[in-house]
């Protein structure tokens, strides 16, 4: 059937598959999230309620999307991992981060009174999302060191500006003046002579960024399960997993040693 004349433009719909055999990353970012946190009174330099939402959001997202194998999240963006051999929607790129950035969102909301019962939504939140095509391990292991290395130094930063601010007595473009140009050493000992804050005592979570990863749950972990359903369980021929959100180093090998993130 021809359809309708009016179809041709059907044809103005080009494809945009991403290329096979290729890693793909997958991040979102939170769209004016300057203004987003100022509105509802994040707390500085970090808050733990805004940093746990955005971590509930993306076991949520991995917990639909099964090939997402791993994530990273600091502040307002989450970087995700998939299967070098996914084969979701095809590999069409705007169909997966549409999709992607619409689910993660939807579940900002959705949970936002639960991470923040006292303090309601005062405008919808939107996220920025993207794809980027990594050839080998190496660009992997070299992307979400640098997404680390970000968290560490934007929270070295952050930590000892809002010191300076809340607890030094400076305004902002004082503690501004006062860091720039500084060295992490420095700041380091800003926190340390001026402060009494020793850097490595800062909650890991702030420090490394969360990491998002499937963890392999072993029978005995699951004792409230029924004898039916170990052995449901047992059959399925994949082992049931489970996404923990933890706040380790993921730059040094061990890491990727300890788990098999980058195999198939
Ligand atoms: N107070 C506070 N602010 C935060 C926190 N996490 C993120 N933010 C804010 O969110 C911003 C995120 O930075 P960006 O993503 O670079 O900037 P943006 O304003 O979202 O702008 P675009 O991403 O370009 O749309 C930070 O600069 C902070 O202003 C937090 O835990 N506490
Ligand atoms: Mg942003
Ligand atoms: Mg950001």
């Amino acid at each position: 059937m021809a359809g309708s004349k009016y179809q041709y433009v059907k044809n103005f719909e080009l494809p945009d598959p991403l290329l096979p055999g290729t890693f793909m990353v997958y991040r979102l970012d939170g769209h004016s999230f300057h203004r987003f946190s100022d509105e509802h009174e994040f707390s500085k330099p970090n808050d733990l309620r805004a940093l746990r939402l955005m971590d509930h959001a993306a076991q949520k997202l991995m917990e639909e999307y099964p090939d997402i194998v791993l994530g990273f999240g600091e502040s307002d963006e989450y970087s995700f991992l998939l299967r070098k051999s996914t084969s979701l929607y095809n590999r069409r790129q705007s169909k997966i981060v549409s999709t992607l950035t619409s689910y993660f969102t939807s579940c900002y909301v959705l949970y936002w009174p639960t991470f923040f019962p006292d303090s309601p939504l005062r405008y919808p939140p939107s996220f920025d999302g993207r794809v980027v095509l990594y050839p080998g391990e190496k660009e992997i292991r070299d992307y979400f060191a640098w997404r680390q290395a970000d968290t560490h130094i934007n929270n070295l930063y952050n930590t000892t500006f809002w010191a300076l601010v809340q607890q030094g007595g400076e305004t902002t473009t004082q503690a501004h003046a006062t860091l720039r140009g500084t060295i992490s050493k420095e700041k380091n000992e800003i926190l340390f002579s001026r402060f009494q804050i020793n850097y490595n005592d800062i909650d890991p979570r702030y420090r490394k960024g969360s990491v998002v990863v499937r963890t392999e749950v072993p029978e005995e972990e699951a004792p409230d399960e029924t004898e039916q359903q170990k052995k449901k369980a047992k059959k399925k021929a994949k082992p049931r997993t489970r996404i923990d959100v933890i706040h380790c180093d993921i730059i040094k090998d061990q890491f990727w040693n300890e788990r098999r993130i980058l195999e198939e």
